[in-house]
């Protein structure tokens, strides 16, 4: 007994040793970002919590005004670079060199411990070759054409709304907001599983292995097992059917063709399950946690629904779905829209990037490998520039005619080479689902229950807690 426990002390001096040696001996340590001083084995993490143990990203923007835009910070056995300031993330991101993803043994659990995928992929190669021939695959099949995104839009909300008013008869005008506009459980259950700000797997990925209970890691990789099952299944079912071979319906049969035509090693079937789980979850939780974050701001600021709904009600006629011209009327839909994205920021730590090489960012170096953080909802809070960030104003994003006015500072989609390959299908569906929403219904808080909460529940979206609303059919 004696023995296992002096085993394990020496084992933990040693490990406290060699990480107080790397961080002080470091021979790059002097070009490195500023940051705060890093303890021994925690590096940062306690000095993080200090300052918000909830909200990385409110932490790291306070270590932002400290020491400045770019900012070193050691989260456990994890280096990371925090960019905090817009400028530095247009210009740097931008790049090549900086258009790699950070990677490392946890997050290859959920595609057979291999970088499988596209919004992971290694930059340049696979990922040209497979973002470029999932656009050419996904517009051949609609995406990016209105007609026919719209169609499949409009089915869907003719089934929300319909749903929506069976709920509210059967609960007397009450309806409960719980993960409501989210496609699958099970991605509901991993995203939440992801806590930026209390899962051990984002700064000691390492110890997924040793405590595989205690980490999470257990739960992940059963939601990672039934969620490639269910999409090998789909696979089985379109390779079986083989329309595949002559005339491909999907971006899963134009893959399998790929497969057997193309002599790219990179279109493996595991590869295909991975791209299609990426399209999966990427697509789901970003843009329902933004309509849901949508209805808690209508809520919370009746001025903004009254408004949209004069100008919904003056441009899309009853009964009807917004269309390319009344679209471009939707001067305050656009406006509010803008201002959920920027209030929300539902990706508030962006895509994670990686150097491909040791790079130089302003004057100080990152080191290949380096976890960069963007820290994007530091930029979308800073108070130089919104004046008052915590404000929910759509106003800020109309100009002094009225009309919908971009921000180039909004970038809930990314920068550079990396940025979402969604957009388009995300900006549409969000326009399209906020009209015909507050078109058919007006939502108001639960009297005598508290307002929908602010402060977001934690994952890798910020998501919004469950919320009770009281919903009148217009
Ligand atoms: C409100 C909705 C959405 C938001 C806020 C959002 C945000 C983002 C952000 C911040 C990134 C990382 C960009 C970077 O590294 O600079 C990203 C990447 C990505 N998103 Fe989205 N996204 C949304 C919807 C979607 C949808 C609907 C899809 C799919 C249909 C999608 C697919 C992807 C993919 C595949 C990537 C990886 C791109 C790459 O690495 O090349 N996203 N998204």
């Amino acid at each position: 007994m004696l023995d296992i426990l002096s085993a394990i002390l020496v084992g933990l001096f040693a490990l406290f040793s060699i990480s107080f040696y790397k961080v002080i001996f470091s021979k790059n340590s002097k070009h490195l970002a500023p940051g705060p001083i890093r303890l021994p084995f925690l590096g940062n993490l306690l000095q993080l919590a200090w300052i918000n143990s909830k909200e990385p990203q409110l932490a790291f923007s306070k270590l932002g005004e400290i020491y400045g835009s770019t900012v070193s910070v050691q989260l456990g056995s994890v280096y990371a670079v925090v960019i905090n300031s817009y400028e530095v993330m247009e210009e740097y991101l931008t790049k090549p060199e900086f258009s790699d993803r950070y990677f490392n043994g946890w997050m290859a659990e959920r595609s057979w411990n291999k970088q499988l995928g596209i919004i992971m992929s290694k930059y340049p190669h696979p990922w040209t070759q497979l973002r470029r021939f999932s656009l050419r695959h996904l517009r051949d099949f609609g995406f990016g054409k209105r007609d026919a995104m719209q169609s499949v839009i409009h089915a869907e909300l003719n089934d929300l709304v319909h749903e929506l008013n069976i709920s509210l008869k059967e609960n007397n005008g009450i309806h409960t907001f719980d993960n409501y506009f989210t496609v699958s459980a099970l991605n509901v259950e991993l995203f939440e599983s992801c806590n930026v700000a209390n899962s051990f797997l984002f700064v000691f990925p390492e110890w997924r292995n040793w405590f595989p209970e205690w980490t999470g890691m257990s739960t992940q990789r059963r939601i990672f097992k039934e969620m490639n099952d269910f999409l090998q299944e789909f696979v089985d079912e379109r390779k079986k059917l083989g329309i595949y071979k002559t005339s491909p319906e999907n971006l899963v049969d134009g893959f399998l063709r790929e497969m057997e035509t193309g002599d790219d090693s990179e279109f493996t079937e595991q590869q295909l399950v991975a791209l299609m789980g990426d399209f999966f979850m990427a697509g789901s939780e970003t843009s329902s946690n933004t309509l849901a974050w949508c209805i808690v701001y209508l809520i919370r600021n009746p001025e903004v629904q009254e408004k949209l709904q004069k100008e919904i009600d003056s441009v899309v006629p009853k009964g009807t779905f917004p269309d390319a011209e009344h679209e471009s009327k939707l001067h305050y839909v656009k406006a509010t829209l803008a201002e959920t994205h920027r209030r929300a920021s539902v990706l508030p730590l962006g895509g994670p990037r990686t150097a491909t090489e040791d790079s130089y960012c302003k004057q100080f170096l990152i080191p290949k490998g380096t976890y960069i953080i963007t820290n994007l909802h530091g930029i979308h809070h800073d108070k130089a520039y919104w004046k008052d960030p915590e404000n929910f104003r759509p106003e800020r994003f109309l100009d002094e005619n009225g009309k919908f006015k971009s921000d180039p500072r909004l970038k809930p989609f990314g920068f550079g080479k990396r940025i979402c390959l969604g957009e388009p299908v995300a900006s549409l569906s969000l326009l399209q689902y906020l009209t015909v929403l507050v078109q058919n219904f007006t939502f108001y808080w639960v009297p005598n229950e508290p307002l929908p909460a602010i402060n977001p529940v934690l994952g890798i979206t910020n998501g919004p807690q469950a919320f009770r609303a009281l919903i009148e059919c217009r």
